[in-house]
């Protein structure tokens, strides 16, 4: 079955870059997730041309408003026909349930994904704001998430097993923060390789920089699919 778990972010700020991006890969080969940058700069209509061409599209714009707003955008989002969009679970119960209940009647229904904590973040970095460190807030979020009736969450690999046995096998796990061995770290905090987010029960895994900015990124996509035992 065709299910590939990598979701390469299309992190560009040209709508022309993307689509030449999605021109070198296939609908079996990965996801795409567009974020602020290109959704910003490029709007719906390349969302649209995207799901167009058989692409799962993850729209990644991490709402968090007052719920009456975020049911709003959410249900605007699932009328571009994305297959997966998320929420800053931070925005508490309330916010989720309005998104969850504004997708409820739809006959496209988009996973809806809460964000736990950024894995740009560390503990240091979460004792500023006052929040505990990842291995507490991270659980606590999810749990939330779940008890709105979301799909799933946004965390990183390291937390993914805790949460795998917290929130069981149905609820979706997307682990950004992957980095290949030997690849540069940038501005994640909580990394860790395909593989071992894969054995950690990770349901997709988003990688960006390692893919995108690699010499030759369709060669880099299909070692990494091979890396996780998947043919494509
Ligand atoms: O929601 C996301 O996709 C996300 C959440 C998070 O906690 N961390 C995170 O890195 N992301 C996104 O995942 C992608 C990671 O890209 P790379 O760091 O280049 O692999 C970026 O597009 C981020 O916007």
């Amino acid at each position: 079955m065709n299910d590939p778990k990598v979701i390469v972010p299309l992190d560009f700020s040209e709508a022309h870059e993307a689509l030449a991006f999605a021109s070198k890969v296939t609908p079996q080969l990965c996801r795409l997730k567009v974020g602020k940058e290109l959704f910003t700069s490029a709007g719906p209509q390349l969302v649209e041309q995207l799901v167009s061409r058989g692409f799962d599209i993850f729209l990644d714009l991490k709402f968090h408003d007052i719920p009456n707003t975020v049911a709003q955008a959410v249900r605007a989002a699932a009328k571009l026909g994305v297959w997966m969009v998320n929420v800053h679970a931070l925005g508490g119960r309330k916010m989720m349930v309005a998104a969850r209940e504004a997708l409820e009647p739809l006959t496209h229904r988009p996973l809806l994904i809460g964000v736990t904590v950024l894995t740009s973040m560390d503990g240091l970095d979460l004792a500023e704001l006052g929040l505990a460190e990842p291995a507490i807030q991270v659980p606590l979020l999810a749990q939330l998430t779940k008890e709105a009736g979301c799909d799933g969450v946004v965390c990183s690999a390291q937390e993914a097993s805790i949460l795998r046995q917290l929130c069981g096998t149905d609820f979706k796990l997307v682990t950004p923060g992957i980095r290949p061995a030997g690849s540069e770290q940038g501005d994640q905090s909580r990394i860790m390789t395909p593989e071992a987010a894969v054995a950690a029960g990770s349901d997709y895994l988003v990688i960006g920089r390692p893919i995108t900015r690699s010499a030759d990124p369709v060669a880099t996509l299909h070692q990494i699919n091979q890396s996780i035992g998947y043919a494509g």
